[in-house]
Order: structure tokens, then C-alpha cells, then sequence
């Protein structure tokens, strides 16, 4: 009876193994995306892009396969990677049919309402272009005296604290920038500044990120139903904690909504109510309008997507900037012959044509070399197939553009893993050398491209240049050399977003 039920056992092993066996083989060699280059045991089964990942190590690793085997490789067994131009464009640009979000990579909202950031293509026109009246030019003039406030709290704050030592400028950063978005996306600072501490919401926006990644990896295999376990294999009761932020949100978005327009203060929900109001005469029309629930999502969503992308850009530049003296010296003296005290330097000022190149090439070279956003934002190949970079890609599989593999390859930008900001400057300008003259700059998108790209990108850049041009005009800084510090980079983890340590910088205010 004993030998009966082990050699049944048996047979079903084998069975099995041949089984998988025969799977492996055919997605290696007969599948439809064997003719694209790439690792066999990738080609084979996700596993490898699985580890990576929970490993934060994803998009370092692409970079690595992308260097031996060209501009496309296969990353999984129905996944192709990409670097080039002209895959941007193709995968992400306008076309006549959207080549939807990756279905896999998508944050659940709470309430099932959809946002600005998964919605499907009909609902996202809707939202996106009433969303684009909190964005436009003339808003961001008028949110100027916002920006303002916390560029100066931030000062004031450092100005006090570094009398007593170090301080992290990464907590700083994150602070300023939630700070301006919880005031332009829910009508209220979250006080960060001024307590000098981050509350629950911001805390919860790195597991919240890190969240995304295991679902992404459950959903592959079919394996969501375990995401109330997810507390075993990552960041504990999130799911909760995401709730729960969420209810604080629905009720400060719901209070300032009932407020209307607001001549006073003209956040996010002044433009879009104020733009409804003027356009129905107080009749919803569903089809032009949001619902409220839709507000409180894209509330919510917003202040993560405004908010620590910025704060990393500023915390990496300065990490970059301070490691980098030559270009530290002249970004500094670029700042301060530009303008003869703080209150002259404005967005309106610093945006200026030609004003401060090498402060623009600064940020730029920062975000090349460390992408805020670094990871594959994947994308579904519609019915029908399409030919990216040359090759067939059957309708149903995902494709994408990795980021930091596209921004540090030698094939799209000379000297590749080098700070080097003149590649950046306009190209009779000196300072740039002859082989920057072959960068590919067109590879580079940090904001992403076509109709899903950054909404916030103009406010984005208007935070950079004046919280960054204010810091370096009012103080002098020094890293704090200690290994950590000095291999901050290095060492960061990347899920969803990089997993940022404490940057510890001695400051002293200039004496004018
Ligand atoms: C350095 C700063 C920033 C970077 C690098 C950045 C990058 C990006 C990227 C790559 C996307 C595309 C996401 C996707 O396809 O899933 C995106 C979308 C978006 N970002 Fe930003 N972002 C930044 C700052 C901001 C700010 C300050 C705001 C607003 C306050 C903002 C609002 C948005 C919104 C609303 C979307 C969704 C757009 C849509 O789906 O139509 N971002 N951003």
C-alpha cells in the first residue's frame, strides 16, 4: 500500500516536472516573443524579475541586461523592455489607439472610484481636462504666493535648526513639498514645517509605494487573493493605514469643496469648481464634470504624485551638487550674481529665457542620473500588435520604457554614469564638450510622455528652480562625511519609489 502511494507521488512528479519543463522550453524557444534578445531564465519565467524586484534592485538589474543584450531585451516571458527614442514615442505617444496601463500595475483605490492615474482612456480625457485648469500657466502664476510660503518656512526653519547641528535635508524637502501640495490639493498645509515631523499620510506613501510592487507581483500570478497576508511578506497592515488616510482625505477634500471657488486661495479645487460653476451653471453634466467621489481620489492621488517626486529631485541634487564642488561653486555663483536679494528670486524670474542655464542643466543632470520616477511605467500592446524599435510585438503582452536603464546607457548619453551638468547646456555654449554633442537627449523623459504624462510638470519645475535657488542663495552647505552619507546613492533600494535614507548636511546662512 506504502509502495502504491509513493510511486503515484512519483509519477505525479515527474508528470509535473515534465509539464513545467515543456512550459519553460516553449516560452524560451517557441513563443511568440522568443525573437527578441534577452536572458534565457528570464525568457523562461518571471521569477528573476520577481526577486529583483522584491529585492529593489529591478530597474539596476534592466540597466545591466540592457548593456548586454541592445535596446530591447525580454524581461519575462511576456514582457520586452526598452531605452530608445523612438520606443517612447511609440509606446507612449499620442496614437489613434491607447496603448492602455499595464492592468498589473495599478494601486486599488479604496473606494473602487477611479483617478486621473488609472483611469480608462474616456474617463481619464474627462478628468485630466478639467484637472488641466489647476495647471495651466495662469494658475501657476496666481498659486505663486503659495510657493512662496513655504519656500520661506522652510528657510526660516532651517536657518533655526542648523545652529544645532546637522540637519537631514531630505526630511526638509519632504516636508516643504508636502506641505505646498496638502495646501493645493486638499485646501490645508499637513503642517509638516511648522512641527518639523511628518504626520501618518506622509509616512504611509513609502509602503504605499511598496505596496503597488508585491500587488504587481501577486497579480502576475494570479495570487491576489493573498494581498490580506501581504502583512507576511512586506510592509505590515497597509491596507488598513491606506483606509485610513483615505477617510481623512474624503473629509478635508469634502470640506473644501462645499467652500466653492475661493478668490482668496486659489488651490487646485478653486479652478476646477470654479471652471464647472461657470461652464453648467450649476448643472452637473457627467460628462464634463467629476464627481465628488472622483475629487477625493484625485485629491488623494495628487498630493502623492506632486509631492515625493519633488522632494527626491531636491534631496538628489543637493546630494549630487555637494559631492560635485566645481559644480557646486558655480551653480552657487550662478544663483547669486542673478539677483540682488531673496525676495527677487520668483518663478517668474528664475523661468526667465537664458537666466540660469546651468541651475536648469543642475537639475536636469540630476534627474538623469538619479530619476525620481526610475522604475517601468508598463503598458498593454493593443489588439492587433504593434512594431516598436523594429520588432513585431503581438497584441496582449507589456512593454516599457525603464528609466533609469534609458538614462545611464552609454548608447543614449556619453559618460553615462558621470555627473556631468554641461552636457546639458545649449550646444555653442564652451563649457559643453564634443562628446556630449552625440547624448540623445530626446531619451530622456522624466515626466514621462504624450497624453498620460505629468500633468504637474510646469508646478514641477517652478518647486525645483525656487526652492532650490532660495536654498543655495541663503545658505552655504557641506555634506557630513560619513559612509552613509557619502554613498547615498549607492546603496538605495528602488521600490516604486527610491527608498531614501537621511542626508545629513551642515549649513551656515551667508552673511550679507
Ligand atoms: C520632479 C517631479 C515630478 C516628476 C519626475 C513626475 C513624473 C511623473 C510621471 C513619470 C508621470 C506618469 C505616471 C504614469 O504614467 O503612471 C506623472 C504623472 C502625473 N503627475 Fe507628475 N511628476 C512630478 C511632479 C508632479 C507634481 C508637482 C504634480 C502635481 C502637483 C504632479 C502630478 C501628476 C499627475 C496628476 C499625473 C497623472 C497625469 C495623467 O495621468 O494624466 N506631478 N508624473
Amino acid at each position: 500500500m506504502a509502495w502504491h502511494t509513493s510511486s503515484g507521488i512519483n509519477t505525479a512528479f515527474s508528470v509535473g516536472a515534465v509539464i513545467v519543463c515543456a512550459y519553460l522550453v516553449r516560452n524560451i524557444y517557441f513563443h511568440a516573443l522568443s525573437n527578441h534578445p534577452g536572458p534565457k531564465l528570464w525568457a523562461a519565467t518571471r521569477l528573476p524579475w520577481c526577486w529583483n524586484q522584491y529585492w529593489g534592485n529591478l530597474s539596476r538589474r534592466l540597466k545591466e541586461l540592457h548593456d548586454q543584450y541592445g535596446p530591447a531585451v525580454r524581461v519575462a516571458p511576456d514582457e520586452i523592455s526598452y531605452i530608445s527614442a523612438s520606443a517612447w514615442k511609440t509606446i507612449y505617444g499620442q496614437r489613434p489607439v491607447e496603448m492602455p496601463k499595464d492592468p498589473n500595475f495599478s494601486l486599488l483605490t479604496p473606494s473602487g472610484v477611479q483617478n486621473i492615474l488609472t483611469a480608462d482612456r474616456e474617463t481619464h480625457t474627462r478628468q485630466r481636462r478639467l484637472l488641466s485648469h489647476a495647471f495651466s500657466e495662469k494658475a501657476l502664476r496666481e498659486q505663486e504666493s503659495i510657493l512662496q510660503t513655504y519656500c520661506t518656512k522652510l528657510c526660516s526653519q532651517l536657518e533655526d535648526r542648523c545652529r544645532s547641528g546637522p540637519v537631514d535635508l531630505f526630511d526638509w524637502f519632504t516636508f516643504s513639498t508636502f506641505d505646498l501640495i496638502g495646501d493645493l490639493a486638499f485646501g490645508q498645509s499637513f503642517g509638516c514645517l511648522d512641527a518639523g515631523a511628518a504626520p501618518p499620510f506622509v509616512q504611509s506613501i513609502k509602503t504605499g509605494s511598496r505596496e503597488l510592487m508585491l500587488n504587481q507581483m501577486l497579480r502576475y500570478y494570479g495570487l491576489l487573493f493573498l494581498r490580506p497576508v501581504m502583512g507576511l511578506l512586506g510592509p505590515r497592515n497597509v491596507a488598513g493605514s491606506r483606509a485610513a488616510n483615505m477617510g481623512r482625505a474624503v473629509a478635508t477634500v469634502r470640506e473644501r469643496v462645499a467652500r466653492g471657488p475661493t478668490a482668496d486661495r486659489k488651490d487646485f479645487w478653486h479652478y476646477v469648481l470654479g471652471h464647472i460653476a461657470d461652464n453648467e451653471g450649476g448643472v452637473r453634466d457627467a460628462k464634463t464634470t467629476m464627481t465628488e467621489p472622483e475629487m477625493y481620489t484625485n485629491a488623494f492621488s495628487i498630493s502623492i504624485a506632486g509631492s515625493e517626486s519633488t522632494a527626491t529631485t531636491l534631496t538628489g541634487t543637493t546630494f549630487l551638487l555637494l559631492r560635485h564642488p566645481d559644480a557646486y561653486r558655480r551653480v552657487v555663483e550662478e544663483v547669486r550674481s542673478a539677483f540682488a536679494s531673496e525676495s527677487d528670486i520668483t518663478s517668474k524670474s528664475l523661468s526667465a529665457a537664458g537666466k540660469l542655464p546651468f541651475l536648469e542643466a543642475v537639475l536636469n543632470e540630476s534627474m538623469r542620473l538619479y530619476p525620481p520616477v526610475a522604475i517601468t511605467l508598463p503598458r498593454r500592446v493593443p489588439t492587433g500588435g504593434e512594431t516598436i524599435d523594429g520588432r513585431f510585438v503581438p497584441g496582449g503582452y507589456t512593454v516599457g520604457v525603464n528609466h533609469l536603464a534609458c538614462y545611464r546607457s552609454e548608447v543614449n548619453f556619453a559618460e553615462a554614469s558621470a555627473f556631468r551638468p554641461e552636457r546639458w547646456l545649449d550646444l555653442d555654449n564652451p563649457r559643453r564638450d564634443d562628446n556630449d554633442k552625440g547624448d540623445k537627449t530626446e531619451c530622456f523623459k522624466p515626466f514621462s510622455h504624450g497624453p498620460r504624462s505629468c500633468l504637474g510638470k510646469n508646478l514641477a519645475w517652478a518647486e525645483l528652480r525656487l526652492i532650490l535657488a532660495r536654498f543655495l542663495w541663503r545658505f552655504d552647505a557641506q555634506l557630513v562625511e560619513s559612509e552613509a552619507n557619502l554613498q547615498w546613492l549607492d546603496k538605495q533600494k528602488l521600490w516604486g519609489f527610491w527608498d531614501k535614507p537621511p542626508l545629513l548636511c551642515r549649513l551656515v546662512p551667508v552673511r550679507r
